[in-house]
């Protein structure tokens, strides 16, 4: 399970029941004997004496209410115990199950389920009789179908994840697949249920009390209470008012903790696409094209705890320029390029002496939304999860037109078609009214590339735009993007691990290496191998595409022996200088080598010297 991020109104939630749990336990030490002592005084009203008067014995509602605390929160307790542990018994026992009785299973809970709960308890107490414990067992019991079909629905769509699957392949047996594997994945929405049930079962629990089949004198509960304090509802109010106010309470801060649960375990709210931290401007140091139409200069991504996972990027994209990020998983690609669509994930913060898109400062803290969103077009890796599945694409397609230009109905469908067909998708008004599990893999990125380019961005960021893709589907992609920016001059930050990718679809390569630019080359110095970073060298060795139209070697692959630093472990040297095969001896260990003349490799820059 994720580590639960801790909010206000879960602290708030879980301090509240917290307090009351105390109550519960030290109120029948304190309070007993008032709660049981006959006053004389039969349903007295609210006085100092007693503060909300006296029940039909002359017995002290407050104290009686506050004593109820214990024997409430016990039968609580138990009963959500009963229908999580029964529940979570039965889905998972229906997922373990063969294909039949697991089909079986699932009608059975959604027949509970579509009972409901209360009813289905009133008939179990009505079979088991009265009393707490009776109680208890057809609360807990009428819960758990909502447990069984939570952890059944979950179990069955985790289980069709690579990692189960890989398991089950490898013959590991299904109790162990579910223990290991489905619990603790489904152990977060089950938290949130439990908080939820709690307060369900807390209201179900006072009303079997309140109908006079829970709780039986001479015990009481806070239902009980409020069924005598209903007897003299319009003389003495205040004598329901105690139980009242105790239910509604603690039902309300058991909602609340499960509502902060939900907050505290939702991945998105850690991982929010927004704008990045404000860039802290220093002097600038990298001079870029005065045409340039990005310029990045000096770019670092940072940790909150000053760990650098990008350092030093400098590079620009000019207008109508293709320009490739590459580099090995982790090089900071991705990073570099979201800092440049302030997309950056929460919690990382961006410097940068000069980070522009034309005259839009893209390091200025209140950048402009709508000049951002319609000036840069961003497209993502996975093209299933780039559009919401249970909408039609016509809506999303045209959103950044409605929200940012305003333009709506058949103009917005007109211009929504005009998009797909530029990235060649055929039957285009149809497509519009199919959802996004309609299309296929290939179909949904030009999708996203059709929407990316619907506000006329000037720079298209395309993140691993075809990785999810398979070859052939790849090709296609990649056809769309330089036909776009062929036809119409817009610009493209592409990012991908593949050399062979960039090299065939950019006009210039930014090579990135452990959050730092290694070198930076035009496509044909890199179609005809001429690359001089030891780095850049060994990727060309692997990539099968760009090795042999370039060298026309036919040696098999190369792989690069190790792997990169991890971003709090690199080097005060080269980064690279662990896995390169020219290494010198103290300076690539001691020394940073700097970009100079568009490499950063001090093997390279001797022999320049020696030249
Ligand atoms: N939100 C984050 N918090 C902490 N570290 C992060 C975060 N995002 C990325 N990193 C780390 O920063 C480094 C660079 O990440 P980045 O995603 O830019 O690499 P990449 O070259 O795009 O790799 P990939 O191709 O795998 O996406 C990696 O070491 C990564 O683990």
């Amino acid at each position: 399970m994720r580590r639960i991020r801790w909010n206000t109104p879960l602290v708030t939630a879980l301090t509240g029941l917290g307090l009351i749990t105390l109550l519960g336990i030290v109120a029948p030490f304190l309070a007993e004997e008032e709660a049981t002592a006959l006053s004389g005084a039969a349903r007295a009203h609210a006085s100092s004496e007693h503060w909300l008067g006296t029940d039909a014995l002359g017995r002290d509602v407050l104290a009686r209410t506050l004593v109820a605390t214990r024997l409430t929160l016990e039968m609580t307790l138990a009963a959500t115990a009963i229908a999580a542990v029964t529940g979570i018994l039965l889905g998972a026992g229906v997922w373990v199950s063969g294909r039949r009785v697991r089909e079986l299973g699932l009608r059975l809970i959604d027949v509970m389920i579509s009972y409901p709960a209360l009813i289905l308890a009133l008939v179990i107490a009505t079979v088991l009789g009265t009393g707490p414990t009776a109680s208890v067992l057809a609360i807990g019991l009428g819960g758990a179908p909502a447990f069984a079909r939570l952890t059944a629905n979950m179990a069955a769509s985790v289980a069709q994840r690579d990692f189960v699957t890989q398991a089950r392949l490898m013959g590991v047996p299904p109790y162990r697949v579910l223990v290991r594997h489905l619990l603790p994945n489904v152990a977060g929405p089950l938290l949130v249920l439990l908080s939820v049930a709690f307060a369900n079962v807390l209201v179900a629990l006072s009303g079997l009390s309140f109908l006079g089949v829970g709780v039986q004198t001479p015990d009481y509960d806070w239902g009980s209470l409020l069924n005598s304090g209903l007897a003299s509802l319009h003389t003495n109010p205040a004598e329901a008012i105690g139980p009242a106010v105790a239910i509604t309470v603690t039902g309300v801060l058991a909602g609340f903790v499960g509502d902060g649960l939900a907050a505290a375990l939702d991945p998105r709210a850690g991982r929010a696409k927004v704008a990045a931290a404000r860039p802290v401007v220093t002097a600038p140091s990298h001079r870029a094209p005065g045409e340039a139409l990005v310029t990045v200069d000096g770019l670092a991504v940072v940790l909150p705890d000053g760990t650098r996972l990008v350092d030093d990027v400098s590079f620009h994209v000019m207008p109508g320029e293709i320009v490739g990020l590459v580099g090995e998983s982790g090089s900071g690609k991705s990073l570099t390029a979201m800092s440049v669509a302030r997309l950056l994930p929460e919690g990382l913060a961006a410097h940068a002496a000069e980070l522009t898109l034309d005259d839009l400062d893209l390091a200025a803290p209140g950048t402009d939304p709508k000049r951002l969103a319609t000036e840069i077009g961003v497209v993502f890796q996975d093209p299933s999860s780039s559009f919401n599945p249970a909408l039609r694409m016509s809506g999303q397609l045209s959103e950044t037109l409605r929200v940012h230009q305003g333009v709506r109905g058949a103009e917005a469908d007109r211009r929504a078609i005009e998009a797909l067909e530029r990235v060649r998708i055929k039957e285009p008004a149809r497509v519009m009214k199919q959802y996004p599990h309609e299309l296929s893999g290939g179909m949904r990125q030009r999708a996203m590339i059709a929407s990316a380019l619907l506000p006329g961005p000037r720079l298209i960021v395309a993140d691993e735009p075809t990785t999810a893709l398979d070859v052939t589907v790849q090709a296609e992609v990649l056809d769309v993007l330089k036909d776009i920016n062929r036809r119409r001059g817009t610009s493209v930050l592409l990012i991908s691990h593949d050399i062979g990718v960039v090299g065939t679809v950019c006009h210039r390569i930014v090579v990135m290496y452990a959050g730092r630019v290694v070198e930076e080359l035009s496509a044909a110095d890199l179609r005809a191998g001429r690359v001089r970073h030891p780095y850049t060298r060994a990727l060309l060795a692997a990539s099968p595409r760009l090795r042999d139209t370039g060298t026309g070697d036919r040696a098999p692959l190369a792989t690069i022996p190790g792997r990169p630093p991890a971003p709090a472990a690199r080097p005060s040297g080269c980064a690279f200088a662990a896995r390169c095969p020219v290494v010198l001896d103290t300076i690539c260990a001691t020394e940073r080598p700097r970009l100079i003349d568009d490499v950063a490799c001090h093997a390279v820059r001797q022999e320049v010297q020696a030249e």
